[in-house]
């Protein structure tokens, strides 16, 4: 495992709310894929129970990579991933071999909720990410674009949200942690990926808007 895995992984699939942030090609996705993918399956998740889990990307092409690496690690899984991008009346759904029955959806809500959207990610998520509201807003999201997406068993809670590359726009990811349980746990690696910064440092980062820049 990568060091940000080592650092991430106990807590997420101890069920904890973790925000992770660290270099390039640091293994932040997989960070996050490991533990969705654990708990659908110790859940016993398979097509036809409904959304298990919600993955929200700031760019479509974020949303892309994410859904493609959710299918390779997930191949010997029987889940069915949803790819859910655009706006507008450009929503393109993808799904693996089991119809609109999604038990992970990759999605882009900034680009379908655009009017909404305050800063680089909607208003609507970021108000109620804090209310434990997720599902209503995907909700809102899908209203009239896959009609046949079963939301019987959509479960915000918990969420583990990776930030960007550390030269990134932050501002998407400082408004979604921002938003997430005060208890969630932070993990930052510094610009050389190899010392792990502490909880405070990252917290007052993250409050200051500053990003957790290389030292
Ligand atoms: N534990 C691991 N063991 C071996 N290879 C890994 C591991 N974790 C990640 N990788 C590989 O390292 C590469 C980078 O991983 P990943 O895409 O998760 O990083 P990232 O931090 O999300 O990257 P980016 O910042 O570019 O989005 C990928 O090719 C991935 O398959």
């Amino acid at each position: 495992m990568t060091e940000i895995q080592t650092a991430s992984l106990p807590h997420a699939l101890a069920g904890r709310d973790v925000v992770v942030g660290a270099k390039k090609r640091s293994g932040k996705t997989l960070a996050f894929v490991v533990p969705v993918l654990e708990k659908l399956f110790r859940e016993r998740y398979t097509p036809g129970r409904g959304v298990g889990s919600i993955i929200l990307c700031p760019t479509r092409e974020l949303a892309c990579q994410t859904f493609e690496v959710f299918k390779s690690v997930a191949r010997h899984h029987s889940f069915s991933i949803g790819l859910l991008t655009g706006g507008g009346n450009s929503v393109d759904l993808e799904e693996k071999d089991h119809g609109n029955d999604i038990n992970i959806l990759v999605c882009t809500p900034s680009e379908t909720l655009q009017e909404k959207r305050e800063d680089s990610l909607p208003a609507a998520v970021q108000g109620l990410i804090p209310d434990n509201e997720l599902a209503t807003t995907v909700s809102l999201l899908l209203d009239g674009k896959i009609s046949s997406l079963s939301r019987r068993t959509i479960s915000p809670q918990p969420m583990v949200a990776r930030r960007p590359s550390l030269h990134g726009d932050m501002n998407p990811f400082h408004s979604f942690s921002r938003g997430m349980r005060k208890s969630a746990i932070h993990h930052a690696m510094d610009g050389e990926g190899n010392r792990r910064r502490s909880l405070p440092e990252v917290e007052e980062e993250l409050a200051g808007g500053g990003g957790v820049r290389p030292r």
